[in-house]
């Protein structure tokens, strides 16, 4: 089976700044993977690489088999690459089924939004994916931070995307909300088939992922593999703080 989306060879220079040095990455169609690595090393800018926000000094981004480089992150969103941001990008002024409710809107045919059976049906079974069911009602501005990240991850899966780009989506989170975001990006995966490629330093969520790990260091591959095998690399335990003991 070939991959969902591809990283072949990117660069990315900042005049005398080398932020990323030939990545090459692979990822699959429903699997979860986890980029780590210190502050620096280059995580977000493979990111926006990834979605257009920024061109590469040299490689290419592929997806579902076609060239997506300097395509503009509009068209890439529209395609299915969406990137959720650290600040939860919702409508604080609606309520929680409101917000999926846009998101529905967004992608939906005009004669799709006539079906309205149908519609509640996504409608009340996205909401219980995020666990924001008993939450319907309520202003999204009043929600706790945890449960607006989930809103936000619900309005990504309410739109037609294959793969989720998560830049830190534990960051500020309670250890109950971390452990919770860690099954529902795992539900997202196993039930909805969507790739998730997230950026995360809480190594809890990482380890708890049971994923494959892409560990960063001054924008190249150090190494890949399970939790256990890139927290045990020694030049992994190095970059982190000597020898980490947190990883
Ligand atoms: N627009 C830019 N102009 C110049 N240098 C940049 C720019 N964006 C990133 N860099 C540099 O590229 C390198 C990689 O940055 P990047 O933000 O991708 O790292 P990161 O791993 O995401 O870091 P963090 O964990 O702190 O968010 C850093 O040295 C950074 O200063």
């Amino acid at each position: 089976m070939s991959a969902l989306l591809e990283v072949r060879s990117v660069k990315k220079h900042f005049g005398g700044v080398r932020a990323l040095e030939c990545i090459d990455l692979s990822l699959d169609a429903g699997r979860i993977y986890c980029i780590v690595g210190p502050n620096g090393c280059g995580k977000s800018t493979l990111l926006s690489i990834i979605s257009g926000e920024q061109r590469p000094t040299a490689g290419s981004i592929w997806f579902a088999g076609k060239e997506i480089t300097g395509i503009s992150p509009s068209r890439i969103a529209r395609m299915g690459i969406l990137r959720k941001f650290q600040a939860p990008s919702i409508f604080p002024e609606l309520s929680v089924a409101e917000n999926v409710e846009c998101a529905f809107m967004a992608k939906r045919s005009a004669i799709e939004r006539l079906t309205t059976t149908r519609h509640v049906a996504s409608l009340t079974e996205l909401l219980r994916t995020i666990g924001l069911e008993h939450r319907a009602e309520m202003l999204a501005e009043d929600l706790a931070h945890g449960e607006k990240q989930w809103l936000e991850i619900g309005m990504l899966l309410a739109g037609d995307s294959a793969v989720l780009l998560l830049d830190e989506p534990t960051a500020g989170m309670t250890m109950r909300e971390t452990q919770q975001t860690v099954e529902l990006i795992r539900r997202i995966s196993s039930d909805h088939g969507r790739t998730v490629l997230a950026i995360e330093h809480d190594m809890s969520f990482v380890a708890g992922l049971q994923c494959e790990v892409i560990a960063l260091l001054r924008g190249k591959v150090l190494c890949t593999g399970t939790y256990a095998e890139v927290s045990s690399n020694p030049e992994v335990r190095e970059a982190y703080l000597g020898t980490a003991s947190h990883v």
